[in-house]
């Protein structure tokens, strides 16, 4: 039988050799990984890496073609965890007849005993949202709104946001993002976040998924990922990169003039004059989506537990 059981500071995803497949192309490929409870976890890679379907089949919507995918103890799309996810999909599915409050009332009666009346008012106030006003009459910033507050009435466990701010105005996005991370902090909610602006997850992600043509590239502690890499800096002429930089993994490296800028995964210490220091999480993601080859890494808080699965 399925141990359902809650663990604090047990797993929240976790994947073994996960594919996906839309008729005969994969969106996901040979994806494994593992989420930690209680984590901000960013999802980036490019348009088409597959960020959108990893987080429909984590929510339970289509079926993986191979592989193994769990999701707070219990496999995909089990009746006892998907009251405890909360998706928000990129089109942000409402009822545009329902009025704001309507909405709300939905919540409630689809999450009997979880919903969390006060949370989604609060947003919802926040924005200054007439409860009557009509989801269709609202602007597309308006409806997110009303789409987080409902996502966030549920107290869910894993809440799972594909690009949420997308529409946001710069105050509301900062506003949402502290009330993601009042979230997060207040019920060890774990939060998976795809998204395309790189300098908003600084600070506010401890986690990373990185990926890149279906396969995951990085992944674990923004700490750790970045604390094993060092942005260089140095003079350099001729062709190619210096011989000091063989012995290291190079992720990207750029020429402005005779000076030399490199994102690189040292081994040891790297010989010659060279100014280090460490990357921001920008410079790191920005780096390794510029360079589509670069061998993947898993911190081990980020390695399947329970070994890989086969299809
Ligand atoms: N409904 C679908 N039918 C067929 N192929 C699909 C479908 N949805 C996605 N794909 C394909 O799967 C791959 C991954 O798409 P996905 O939308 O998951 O990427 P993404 O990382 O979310 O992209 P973006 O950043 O542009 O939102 C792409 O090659 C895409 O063309």
């Amino acid at each position: 039988m399925t141990d359902l059981t809650y663990v604090p500071g047990g797993t929240a995803v976790e994947a073994a050799g996960l594919g996906v497949k839309y008729r005969r192309s994969w969106a996901l490929r040979d994806c494994s990984f593992r989420v930690p409870t209680g984590r901000v976890c960013a999802l980036v890679g490019p348009n088409g890496a597959g960020k959108s379907t990893l987080l429909s089949v984590i929510a339970g919507l289509g079926r993986p073609e191979s592989g193994r995918l769990e999701v707070l103890g219990g496999p995909v799309g089990h009746r006892g965890t998907r009251p405890r996810v909360a998706y928000l999909p990129q089109d942000k599915p409402l009822y545009p007849r329902f009025t704001v409050a309507d909405t709300l009332s939905m919540g409630r009666e689809l999450n009997p005993g979880r919903w969390d009346q006060a949370a989604a008012e609060r947003l919802v106030r926040a924005g200054n949202l007439p409860p009557h006003a009509r989801v269709g009459a609202l602007s597309a910033g308006q409806r997110t709104r009303v789409a987080l507050a409902l996502a966030f009435g549920k107290r869910p466990d894993l809440l799972l946001l594909d690009e949420p701010m997308a529409d946001l105005d710069p105050l509301v996005r900062h506003e949402m993002t502290a009330a993601l991370m009042d979230e997060a902090a207040e019920h060890a909610t774990t939060i998976v976040l795809a998204s395309h602006v790189l300098a908003e997850l600084d600070g506010v992600c401890d986690y990373l998924l990185l990926l890149g043509g279906g396969r995951i590239r990085l992944a674990g502690e923004v700490e750790d990922l970045v604390g094993v890499h060092r942005v260089v800096v140095g003079r350099h002429e001729g062709p190619g990169l210096p011989k000091a930089f063989e012995a290291h993994t190079v992720v990207s490296a750029r020429m402005t003039g005779r000076q030399l800028t490199a994102v690189v995964r040292p081994e040891g210490p790297i010989a010659g004059r060279w100014e280090t220091s460490e990357p921001t999480l920008e410079d790191l993601l920005l780096a390794h989506l510029r360079a589509p080859d670069v061998p993947p890494l898993l911190t081990p808080s980020a390695e399947p537990r329970s070994g890989r699965a086969a299809a």
